[in-house]
């Protein structure tokens, strides 16, 4: 069993461990409670959850058309596998904004995860403490940021901020998640607003109006002070507020001194896709972006996640670090946006389907199914290193 604890014991994590379990538990007559091959659980979840988070998790914006360009870009870079290189050993550690990860994946920010499990954040939390790997907590996660991190244990926490209208709720964000042991600040840009989602819209589906995902804002003081009565007096009021102030359709990019101000650990922007963002990013002081479209649920008819990571890599890659998400779901994936030029990775969708199946369990299943994959597709290819891939080890297929 590998080590839980946190730092550089890390480092000897066993990722390859989890084929062999699975394999001995068969001798057992034990077989796998979910699907090893990822891809197949938006279908499994589909199935066992109700319709209106399944639709929530699942849809992306209009038509999907960028859903589909994110996978369409990973499909079209192939792995050219090399041989005879001794691949007995590998490491998949990797270093990312100061600190060495035991590999190149953390839990992105997913919101609202009560509607899939119960156990919500939490459970996605001490899943990522259990296998070592970062987790970040959304703004609008159904749980108080200060319980989830009682949860983690000594585990990695990044906090994601969606940056609204109140300067001091943003504060008082800030300072909260400071005190709760959160290290890395990921700033989301691409949600100044909802995007029109058909999935949603067709079952009049919004978790927020249903009071779910306001649980940071609730219980904070600052956001409390903005309300005529307190929350559970008028909690019809209380929501209509928190639709009105957690994003900011206002913001430019001068506002981030701001934050640079009132945060001193790394601080990363999600959503960016144009290289000269990218540069405004790093002009901005900033630590990191990550390379995402929202997994297709903001622009539709945006460029596939994967199609704009050489371009800015090109652009900042010496400057930041370029993490990248949207579209990834298998240890392939990984391998190709690392040969692009990644960091690490941001896991979404799979790992929510895993909570709703399987609470903390499922989702530790997911990431480590991810990982072994991960590890052995960098093996096979011929490669013993997370850091070392390029895009040498790509072709293009068309
Ligand atoms: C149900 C759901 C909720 C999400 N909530 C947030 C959020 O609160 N903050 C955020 O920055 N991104 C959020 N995202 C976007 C993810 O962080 C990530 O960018 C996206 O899921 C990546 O695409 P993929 O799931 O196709 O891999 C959410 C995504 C989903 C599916
Ligand atoms: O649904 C989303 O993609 C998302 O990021 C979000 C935005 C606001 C509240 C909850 C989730």
């Amino acid at each position: 069993m590998a080590s839980l604890s946190g730092g550089s014991a890390e480092a000897a994590r066993d990722w390859s461990a989890y084929q062999f379990e699975i394999y001995l538990n068969g001798v057992a007559g034990i077989v796998p409670r979910m699907p090893t091959d990822l891809t197949r659980l938006e279908e499994v979840a589909g199935r066992w959850l109700a319709p209106g988070p399944v639709g929530y998790v699942t849809g992306g914006a209009g038509n999907g058309r960028t859903v589909q360009a994110n996978r369409a870009a990973l499909d079209r870079w192939q792995i050219v596998p090399r041989m005879l290189r001794d691949v007995s050993e590998r490491d998949l550690t990797v270093e990312v904004l100061g600190r060495s990860l035991p590999a190149p994946l953390a839990l992105g920010p997913i919101g609202v995860l009560s509607i899939v499990h119960p156990e919500a954040e939490p459970a996605a939390a001490r899943a990522a403490a259990a296998q070592g790997v970062p987790y970040a907590l959304s703004s609008v996660s159904s749980t108080p940021l200060e319980q989830v991190a009682a949860a983690m244990g000594d585990g990695e926490r990044w906090f994601q901020l969606y940056w609204g209208k109140d300067r001091e709720v943003t504060r008082s964000f800030l300072g909260r998640a400071k005190a709760s042991g959160f290290s890395v600040l990921v700033v989301t840009l691409d949600t100044p607003m909802l995007s029109w989602r058909p999935h949603d819209l067709d079952q009049a589906y919004l978790p927020f109006l249903r009071g779910v995902g306001t649980a940071n804002y609730f219980t904070d003081p600052a956001f409390q002070a903005g309300l005529a009565r307190p929350v559970h007096e008028d909690l019809n009021a209380a929501v209509l507020h928190f639709t009105a102030m957690f994003s900011d359709p206002g913001k430019t990019w001068d506002d981030l001194a701001f934050l640079r101000e009132h945060w001193d650990g790394p601080i990363v922007l999600k959503g960016v896709l144009h290289p000269d963002d990218a540069r405004q990013a790093a002009d901005a002081g900033m630590d990191g972006v990550v390379v995402s479209n929202h997994g297709g649920r903001q622009v539709n008819g945006a460029i596939g996640a994967l199609d704009a990571l050489p371009g800015v890599v090109a652009a900042v890659g010496d400057r930041l670090d370029v993490l990248f998400d949207s579209g990834i779901r298998s240890g392939d994936d990984v391998f190709k946006a690392l040969a692009l030029g990644a960091r690490t990775v941001l896991l979404g969708r799979p790992y929510a389907y895993g909570l709703g199946l399987d609470g903390q369990a499922g989702v530790e299943h997911v990431i480590r199914a991810l990982l072994n994959e991960f590890d052995l597709t960098l093996a096979l290819s011929g490669h013993t290193s997370a850091t070392g891939l390029t895009p040498e080890a790509l072709t293009r297929a068309d």
